[in-house]
Parts: C-alpha cells; structure tokens; sequence
C-alpha cells in the first residue's frame, strides 16, 4: 500500500476554515490508527482516503491513482466502513446484501453463492443468510457491513469510529476480525486501547496532524492535548 497526501487541505462550501490544513504524508504500514478530538478533522480525513471526499487543494494518491480522477478505480482499492452500519446496508436480507459488492465482477450464481457462505462464516453470520438484514442486532449489523465490504477484497480498509455503537462483545469481535484481516488497515477510533498493537498513530487537532508515531507516545500525546 501507498497512500500519499501532498499539499491537502479541505474546505467544506460555506465553511469559513480548512477542517483538514496544510497535510503531506505517506502511509504504507498495515495497521494505522487515527485519533484526536470531536472535529479535529478524522472522518473528513478517513473519507478521503478513498475519494468519498475530494480534497480542496492538493492531491491524495492511492497506489498511484489521484482519487480526484480515479475515484472509480480507488474505491475498488479501499473499503470503508462507517459507524453505523445502518448507513451501508443496502439490501432485504443478509445475503443478499454481502453479494450485493460482488454484482458486476463476472461471477456465476454458484460463485457468488459459494463466496457469500464463506464470507458470512468468517464473520459469525453463519444461518443467518435469509434472515433480515434490518433484524440483526447492532453487533451482527455490524458484522455484516464488515462482510459485504470484505467479500470484494479490498487491499485496504478504512473503517471510521465502527466500535462507537457497540457493547464490549461485540467490540471484541470487530478487534479479532481486524486482527486476522490480510487487508491494510485505517481505523479511526476514540477506543484507544484498540491501538496498542497498531504500526503507527496519527493524532489530528484542530484540523492539523499534530503527532504521528508509535501507539503509546501517541496517546500520551493526545491525552496531553485533551488537559
Ligand atoms: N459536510 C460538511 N459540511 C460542513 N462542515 C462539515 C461537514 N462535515 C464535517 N464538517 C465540519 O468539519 C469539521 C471536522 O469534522 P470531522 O467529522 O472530520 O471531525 P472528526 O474528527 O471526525 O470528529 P468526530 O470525532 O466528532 O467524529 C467539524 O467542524 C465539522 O463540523
């Protein structure tokens, strides 16, 4: 993986600042971590990592491709997981939501079919194919976003505050799925214990990155910052 940020920063229309200023830099590890405050920028910085948010100035680039003119292509690249998984299931049944990702990639029924089960296996939804996607408790919900995004095989995965809504189990679950994900991982969490195995931590302030480096120095920074 190679994610660069050259030159970026990010106005909303009809907001008076930059909520992202003035940020370079280069991400490869597997596990990345993001914190700092509410508004600090984090999720307008996780959505442009796969182009959900074009930046105002400057050029994000995934793997070579600049999000601005490739965001088709980068969002093959990158998966992305939002908090609530309300937002990002999209079909009757659980099932039918997982394959949903795969229509379009030239896969017979038995393929996909074949695929889902396995995906669905992996991720504790095992049965639970027919069931109804909008019955399943917030852990399972959450579960099956995770599985509708990993069914495509993204090489990355960018998942913004998705233990926000979760109890401790099922916070657990979503910890041991990221563990045994092959995917590069972009997590943006208050949870801050889930980092402590992270490669690397990014803590934004005030719309700038203001410390990026190993998980415990990054929390003693951040905890510094919240005094
Ligand atoms: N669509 C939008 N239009 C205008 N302003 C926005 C929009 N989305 C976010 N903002 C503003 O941008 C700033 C940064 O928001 P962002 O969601 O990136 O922060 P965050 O660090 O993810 O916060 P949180 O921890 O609360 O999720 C905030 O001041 C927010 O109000």
């Amino acid at each position: 993986m190679l994610i660069e940020f050259t030159g970026v920063s990010h106005v909303y229309p009809g907001s008076p600042r930059a909520v992202v200023q003035e940020l370079d830099l280069t991400l490869t590890e597997s596990r990345i971590g993001v914190i700092g405050a509410n508004g600090s920028g984090k999720s307008t910085f996780a959505r442009m990592l796969n182009g959900l948010i074009v930046p105002s100035s400057g050029t994000v680039s995934v793997n070579g491709l600049d999000t601005a003119r490739k965001g088709r292509e980068v969002r093959r690249q990158v998966g992305f997981c939002f908090t609530d998984p309300d937002s990002q299931i999209v079909m009757p049944t659980v099932a039918e939501d997982v394959a949903f990702g795969l229509r379009r990639r030239g896969l017979s029924k038995p393929e996909i079919a074949a695929k889902v089960a396995t995906t669905l296996a992996a991720h504790g939804l095992e049965g639970y194919g027919e069931h109804p996607a909008h019955l399943l408790s917030a852990g399972q919900k959450q579960m099956l976003a995770l599985s509708s995004i990993l069914v495509t095989d993204p090489a990355i995965l960018v998942m913004d505050e998705p233990t926000t809504l979760l109890d401790l189990r099922n916070t657990r679950r979503v910890v041991a799925a990221i563990e045994s994900m092959h995917q590069h991982v972009i997590l943006v969490t208050h949870h801050l214990d889930l980092l402590a195995d992270f490669d690397r931590v990014l803590v934004f302030d005030e719309s700038r990155l203001v410390f990026d480096g190993l998980p415990e120095k990054a929390v003693e920074h951040y905890l510094g910052l919240m005094e």
